[in-house]
């Protein structure tokens, strides 16, 4: 990814890394007999670095926002689903950026899913990567500390991706 991204000094990357967190949810949306009246999982997307997700008895139910619209992601046979969270959103300067999902649920069957968070170390900071931020692309998100952000996190109401909105710069993004 850093390759990808021509990050200079790619160790920044494996820094912000280096000593994060995995967490592991596992998700079971028992059958609804009136699916169209609830909601698996509420839209948002992850606030971590990349998710790495198993949709186990390969029931359909995720799906992501794209263009305003609702879209199914139809599961694969032993194939792992790979979202991008707000912590790469903000290092990549906006480069990759998070997808807003969600889960419905289904009348017949229940669906098992199982989400492997990948996190930035507590005790560091969340920043764009110096080698993206440039006079031509100056930074679109602050400079705060982990602990900033997971204590505002779970502070605020999980909204789409209403919380990025707390770590951007005003005026500077690109839509
Ligand atoms: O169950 C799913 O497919 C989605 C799970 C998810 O988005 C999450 O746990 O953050
Ligand atoms: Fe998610």
């Amino acid at each position: 990814m850093a390759k990808a991204l021509k990050i200079q000094q790619q160790s920044e990357m494996v820094d912000f890394f280096k000593e994060g967190e995995q967490t592991i949810r596992m998700g079971y949306y028992p059958p609804c007999p009136q699916p169209d009246q609830v909601i698996g999982l509420d839209p948002h997307s992850d606030a971590g670095g990349l998710t790495i997700l198993l949709q186990v008895n390969e029931m359909q139910g995720l799906q992501i926002k794209k263009d305003g619209l609702w879209v199914p992601i139809n599961p694969l046979p032993d194939a792992f689903v790979v979202n991008i969270g707000d912590q790469l959103e903000i290092m990549t300067n906006g480069i990759y950026r998070s997808i807003e999902h969600r889960a419905t649920v289904n009348s017949k069957k229940e669906r098992i899913s199982i989400a492997a968070f990948h996190d930035i170390e507590m005790g560091g900071y969340l920043t764009p990567a110096c080698s993206l931020v440039t006079p031509e692309n100056p930074a679109l998100y602050k400079t705060i500390t982990s602990k900033e952000y997971v204590e505002g996190l779970l502070g605020s109401k999980i909204k789409g991706k209403s919380y990025l909105d707390v770590v951007k710069i005003k005026n500077e993004i690109r839509e």
